[in-house]
């Protein structure tokens, strides 16, 4: 029988054994390892700073150290920062790293058969298709057409709006609206409109978000625990299944209102700047060729729109609260900005010609500086396919996921110096005033190697244009006191928005002079 007497101590046993662990964290930052669960029990204690437990291990270790598997996980995790490494493994060593099967099953929302997702030929051949489609001359066109155009009718309007009513506003939620509006715009040829005054319900991004706290969970327990939950349909599974359901009506959306355009004979024509993902999938454009199998269709759109999307936002809210924690730096933008953009405004169309954006030096270099310290992807995960040794001496094999860590990397002393954890945009920055350029392997918040991310002039556009058109004419005073901290995510999403209120600068004219 049940000796109800004896029930505390079910409790206090795990209490005071858990709180004897807290203890000596502190002492060594290391993780434990316990008999049958691994490493596992110190990744739950500290799973609200993982991202800073890593990057104290790393620290301490000389950028590599080992998490033993338990028995639940049954593989080891390799955490590394270390830019050897990463060099070996993400270019020289490409062909004998992947994502694998583990991967494709963490990031099913995804697909399989889209260009995240895939390994080896079925890779080489997405990725030829995907760079064809950045870099044919219609998509420089199309970004000419639609970036000032969303500045002048989605952001500006909306910015107004907020300022003459004093609304507080979440930051986070509106570069969201912006970024969605744009990464639709190149996906589907669509403008989702998000970014207007009644901020209506987004959908696909908040589904995305929902989808990247769960796969974070999904990289921290057995697959088997998870694969349970998502049967059972309960928590942060439930949550990846409905935003699942979100991501395949609005593909069923867009490709709907194609085919009626089409029926219709309303398709927007390439002549009038249109170019899109969608148009050239269904055309069979060159730089497609035949229109694929829908399925291929859906997982490259939607992870156009997530590749997009999920990462600028993310930068560009770092970017306000780190220039709005750094007078001197928001003080340099604006100068740059008044030397460069003072005559003519810079919010209307005609004026935000891109090509003007490379004048943007410290703008430049500030945002670097974010994407250093605060990278919207965290880390990567890669599996070897056959036994190595790194260059750091350490061995890793098929059962060794290596976790990499780029929000760790930029707060190594050995790769970035005593001031690593500083926002210094000036390090970015030669004596000659151009950018300085860093190599991938140590510069990690856009991938390195063959599979380095392909939009990152995009980004950079995107970014610039929505900075300089923000704070050249608007004042952005973020909440004090507000708690700014990440998410639990594979994406690096601030938990609680960005508050702030925004006030213009000058009623008339709109710009400085
Ligand atoms: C600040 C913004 C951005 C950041 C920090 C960023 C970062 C990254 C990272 C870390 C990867 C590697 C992901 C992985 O393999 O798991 C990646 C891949 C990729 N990115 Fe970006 N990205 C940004 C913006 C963009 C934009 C605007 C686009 C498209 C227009 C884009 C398109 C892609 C694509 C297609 C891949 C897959 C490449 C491949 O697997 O070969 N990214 N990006």
């Amino acid at each position: 029988m049940f000796d109800s007497l004896a029930f505390p101590q079910y409790f206090i046993f795990p209490i005071i054994f858990f709180l004897f662990l807290h203890h000596f964290r502190k002492i060594n930052p290391t993780p434990w390892n316990l008999p049958l669960l691994g490493m596992l029990a110190s990744v739950i204690l500290n799973i609200n700073q993982l991202h800073d437990k890593v990057a104290q291990i790393l620290e301490k270790t000389k950028g590599s150290f080992m998490i033993k598997g338990s028995w639940v996980a049954q593989y080891d995790m390799f955490l590394t920062s270390d830019p050897a490494n990463v060099q070996h493994i993400m270019s020289t060593n490409f062909s004998k790293y992947h994502k694998g099967s583990e991967g494709r099953k963490r990031f099913d929302i995804f697909g399989e058969t889209g260009l995240f997702n895939s390994d080896f030929d079925e890779w080489k051949h997405q990725r030829k298709l995907a760079r064809a489609f950045i870099n044919h001359q219609k998509f420089q066109q199309l970004m000419a057409k639609i970036v000032p155009e969303m500045i002048e009718r989605g952001l500006i309007p909306v910015l107004d709006h907020v300022s003459e009513e004093k609304m507080l506003v979440d930051f986070q939620d509106l570069l969201k609206r912006t970024t969605f509006d744009f990464a639709c715009l190149i996906a589907t040829g669509h403008n989702p409109n998000s970014l207007s005054v009644g901020f209506p319900e987004m959908g696909f991004p908040d589904a995305v978000d929902d989808a990247c706290e769960a796969i974070l969970i999904r990289h921290l327990v057995p697959e088997s625990l998870w694969k349970l939950q998502s049967w059972l349909g309960f928590g942060k599974e439930k949550k990846l299944a409905n935003g699942w359901r979100t991501i395949d009506q609005f593909w069923e959306k867009q490709k709907s209102m194609k085919q009626e355009e089409i029926e219709k004979g309303m398709e927007a024509k390439e002549d009038e700047g249109i170019y899109s993902l969608l148009n050239c999938y269904l055309s069979g454009h060159e730089v497609t060729g035949p229109t694929p199998a829908e399925k291929v269709m859906r997982d490259n759109i939607t992870a156009l729109i997530f590749a997009t999307e999920g990462t600028t936002s993310i930068a560009l809210t770092w970017f306000f609260w780190l220039v709005s924690k750094n007078p001197f730096a928001e003080t340099k933008i604006k100068e740059e900005l008044k030397r460069n953009f003072s005559q003519e405004g810079f919010n209307k169309p005609p004026l935000v010609r891109l090509n003007e954006l490379n004048k943007l030096v410290y703008l430049h270099a500030a945002l670097c500086e974010t994407l250093r310290l605060y990278p919207p992807v965290p880390f990567e995960i890669r599996i070897p396919l056959q036994p190595d040794v790194l260059p750091s001496g350490h061995q890793v094999n098929q059962n060794t996921h290596v976790l990499i860590s780029a929000y760790s990397m930029a707060r190594m002393t050995s790769v970035w110096g005593e001031d690593c954890r500083e926002f210094k945009p000036g390090r970015w920055i030669t004596e000659d005033g151009r950018i300085r350029h860093e190599p991938p392997h140590k510069f990690f918040s856009f991938n390195a190697g063959p599979r380095i991310c392909i939009g990152k002039d995009i980004a950079f556009t995107m970014m610039k244009a929505t900075a300089a058109s923000i704070i050249h004419n608007y004042d952005v005073q973020v909440v004090k006191n507000h708690p700014v901290t990440y998410n639990l995510s594979i994406g690096f999403r601030m938990k609680h928005g960005l508050l702030a209120r925004v006030s213009k600068r000058s009623a008339q004219p709109r710009h400085i002079n």
